[in-house]
């Protein structure tokens, strides 16, 4: 378990991570997402004990990581966003150091060492020196020293990036295998990839927590912004008169178009259950009723692209101003 309490770092006068707290259960994928200069890295950093907070705690299964670093990090397998690999080891030399580094017991090293090459797929490579690997060989390497010595929390930073396709599918299937026995955090700036393969989305904008969920819930969170699209040959103010008979319908928009039909934009409201109400049906039947067919009607659902825009706007523009 990890618990992040009231997280602060400043670079300067900068506030990058902004009163973080949040709880992160065993067993979970979790999606650290937010667009580029969110605060997810500098996050990510002080979690694992490489950079010092400003204010705030964080404490992994129990020990806090700045006092008692050496036991929070027996728990924790970190990819940052920059692997500090050695160009000058072979794979093989470098996974032996880094399992030294882990204080892996030294009859285990060799079978350690060989189980994450066989799950990364590194055998073939493993006398290869480092700095002849290509980049997604690299991006393996690097993976392969986070689960070295399978820890309970593996933590990736933008594990995906700089990768072909085929390596993004093969790091994707890495990633929910580990799952199965490991927490894993991992930061993306790419929504599809945090849906894809996260069960619990934490969306980090300007060094605050803006919201987080599952996917599905997310979704859900805008459903009170469900909308509905209509359109008729009859004139506005009957396409209103009729719309204001429905229960159900909240705001109503109405542009006449050039081929002389309206078209309507409706907001439903929220039912007693929380859930939006679906009045499709009652629609039809009120404009059937009144003689006005309709040529279009359609349910348009808030996605979760869209969840994230609305809650991360203006980011891209200001997030980095402050270090100009
Ligand atoms: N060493 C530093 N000194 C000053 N400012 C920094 C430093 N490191 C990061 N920042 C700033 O802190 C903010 C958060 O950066 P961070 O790298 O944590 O974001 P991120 O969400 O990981 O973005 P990216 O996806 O681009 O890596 C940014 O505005 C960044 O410019």
């Amino acid at each position: 378990m990890i618990e992040v309490k009231n997280l602060v770092k400043k670079y300067g006068t900068h506030l990058a991570v902004d009163h973080l707290d949040f709880q992160l259960e065993p067993g979970r994928i979790y999606g650290f997402l937010g667009p580029n200069g969110a605060g997810k890295s500098t996050t990510m950093n002080i979690m694992t004990g490489y950079l010092g907070a400003t204010e705030g705690a964080v404490v992994i299964d129990g020990h806090d990581i700045l006092r008692e670093p050496e036991e929070a990090k027996k728990h924790i397998g970190y990819l940052p966003e920059l692997p500090p690999l050695y160009m000058d080891m072979t794979v093989l030399e470098y996974l032996e150091f880094a399992a030294e580094l882990k204080e892996i017991p030294k009859k285990e090293r060799e079978a350690s060492v060989q189980k994450v090459m066989d799950i990364t797929k590194l055998n073939d490579v493993q006398f290869r020196l480092i700095k002849n690997l290509s980049k997604g060989y690299r991006q393996r390497v690097g993976l392969a020293q986070a689960i070295l010595g399978f820890p309970d929390i593996i933590i990736l930073d933008e594990p995906t990036v700089g990768l072909d396709p085929k390596q993004i599918i093969e790091i994707r299937e890495l990633i929910r295998e580990l799952a199965k026995e490991h927490t894993v955090i991992l930061s993306s700036h790419i929504l599809a990839e945090v849906r894809e393969v996260c069960d619990y989305i934490m969306i980090i904008s300007r060094g605050k927590l803006v919201a987080s969920d599952t996917p599905e819930n997310l979704e859900h969170l805008m459903a009170g912004q469900n909308s509905l699209e209509i359109e008729t040959k009859a004139e506005p103010e009957r396409v209103r008169k009729i719309l204001r008979s429905i229960s159900g319908v909240d705001k109503i928009e109405l542009e006449r178009t050039e081929e002389a039909t309206t078209y309507a934009r409706i907001e439903t409201g929220t039912a007693v259950s929380g859930e939006n109400q679906d009045i499709r049906e009652a629609i039809f039947l009120a404009f059937a009723e009144a003689g006005c067919p309709l040529l279009m009607l359609k349910a348009s659902k808030a996605s979760l692209e869209e969840v994230f825009m609305e809650l991360t706007q203006g980011e891209e523009a200001t997030a980095d101003a402050g270090d100009l």
